[in-house]
Order: C-alpha cells, then sequence, then structure tokens
C-alpha cells in the first residue's frame, strides 16, 4: 500500500474551516468538492494514458488520452456521494459505480445495502470516494469487492483518517495495488469511533441530517 498525505497550506485551510463545527452544509459541501478536486490532482498522477495525435492551428503533434477502459470512480454512499462532482469535473471521462454502506453504530461494522457497479472490472483503475477512514471497515469492504471483480489498482481519496484506519487498510489490502491519498491523518479514533479531531458524521454534516 502507497499513502499520500497531502502537505499542502491551502489543504489544511479548507480542512480547518470544514472541521469547524459552526461551518453549515453548503459552505461545508462546497469546501469538500474544493479539496477533492486538490487531492485528485495526486490522486490521478499515474492514470492511465496513451498517445494520440492531433494538429494544432500549428503543426502536427503527439499529445495523450485517457486509455480505455475508462476510470470508475465509486464513491461510497451516503458521504462518498459528495466528493463525485469534484473528481468527475477533473476527469469528466470517468465512469461512475455506486456502493451503499452504512457503519453500524454499535458495533462499527460495515453494513452493504446498496450496490450498482460494473461487473467485470477487468483492467480497471478504480477511485474510491470517500471523506471519512476511521475504523477502516467501509474502505476495506469496498477495495475488497473491486479487486474481487478483478480492478487493476484502486486509489482511495479520503479527506480525514485515523490512524486505527490506515493500518486496518494496511492488512486488508495486502500486496495488493492500492494507494489512499489523505488531506490530513488526525490523533486516533474517540470510544464512539469517531475520528479525533475529525469533522463529526461528514454525512450528516453535508446534508443537514445533524442541524
Ligand atoms: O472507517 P469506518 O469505521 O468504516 O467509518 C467510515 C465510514 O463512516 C461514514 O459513513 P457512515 O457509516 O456514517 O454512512 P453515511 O455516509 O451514510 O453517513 C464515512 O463516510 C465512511 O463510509
Ligand atoms: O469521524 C467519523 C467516523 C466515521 N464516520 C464519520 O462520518 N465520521
Ligand atoms: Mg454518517
Amino acid at each position: 500500500m502507497r499513502i499520500h498525505v497531502a502537505d499542502h497550506p491551502l489543504i489544511t485551510h479548507k480542512l480547518t474551516v470544514l472541521r469547524d463545527k459552526t461551518t453549515p452544509s453548503p459552505t461545508f459541501r462546497q469546501l469538500v468538492e474544493e479539496l477533492v478536486t486538490l487531492l485528485s490532482y495526486e490522486a490521478t498522477r499515474e492514470v492511465r494514458v496513451e498517445p494520440i495525435d492531433i494538429e494544432t492551428p500549428v503543426a502536427p503533434t503527439t499529445g495523450v488520452q485517457i486509455s480505455s477502459p475508462r476510470p470508475l470512480a465509486v464513491p461510497i454512499i451516503r458521504a462518498g456521494l459528495g466528493m463525485l462532482d469534484g473528481f468527475v469535473k477533473l476527469v469528466p471521462s470517468t465512469q461512475v459505480g455506486f456502493i451503499g454502506i452504512q457503519r453500524n453504530e454499535d458495533t462499527l461494522q460495515p453494513e452493504t445495502y446498496a450496490k450498482r457497479l460494473p461487473e467485470d472490472l477487468s483492467n480497471r483503475q478504480c477511485f474510491v470516494l470517500d471523506p471519512m477512514l476511521a475504523t477502516g471497515g467501509s474502505l476495506a469492504a469496498t477495495v475488497d469487492y473491486l479487486f474481487e471483480h478483478g480492478a487493476q489498482d484502486v486509489t482511495a481519496i479520503c479527506l480525514v483518517a485515523a490512524p486505527e484506519g490506515i493500518e486496518a487498510m494496511r492488512k486488508a489490502v495486502g500486496d495488493r495495488e492500492f494507494t489512499l491519498v489523505v488531506g490530513a491523518v488526525d490523533a486516533g479514533l474517540n470510544e464512539r469511533g469517531y475520528i479525533t479531531p475529525g469533522l463529526g458524521d461528514a454525512g450528516d454534516r453535508l446534508y443537514g441530517t445533524a442541524e
């Protein structure tokens, strides 16, 4: 597993506003979109491209285009949906598959309630979107599913991660091709499995369900 922790003042600034409990949902949504765009730049560093011949108004030249099969973005519903628009703006040719997982707040185990993904993921580069990596259960279940269906490599983009979740992912993926791109690594998890200091329940804050 490879890990990239963003070290950029603009990302840290935006994360600080996101963490602030007085930040209202509309601003929270906007910031999530901006942050995913910044993190996607790093996450797509190794997106597969192939040469293409074109003509500029001045001369023929060779550029690149995103290769087939196209990358697949997989937001983990609900909170991951808040990251989808930002990713698609950066990679408009991406395909999108959906997975719905809710963490059981008593056992902290992931419970999958929806899946709408291409059946065959052979040769696919997949980009999983979820703002929070806490115990790692939800992300590990998603990444396992993608590899089991043939994904070639998987990159997860998370805004905030706990060291416990990063360690769990290391164990879960073993030597498979997995990259984690995160905006920040926080101190740890509290007794309810929430990232601390974190930003609270990302889904609730995105969709206003805790207000
Ligand atoms: O690393 P874990 O311990 O599995 O926790 C992280 C998961 O928890 C949150 O989703 P949640 O279960 O709150 O669902 P929601 O997005 O519908 O609110 C978050 O978006 C992750 O999917
Ligand atoms: O801190 C956390 C942990 C899990 N899910 C969240 O939304 N936030
Ligand atoms: Mg939630």
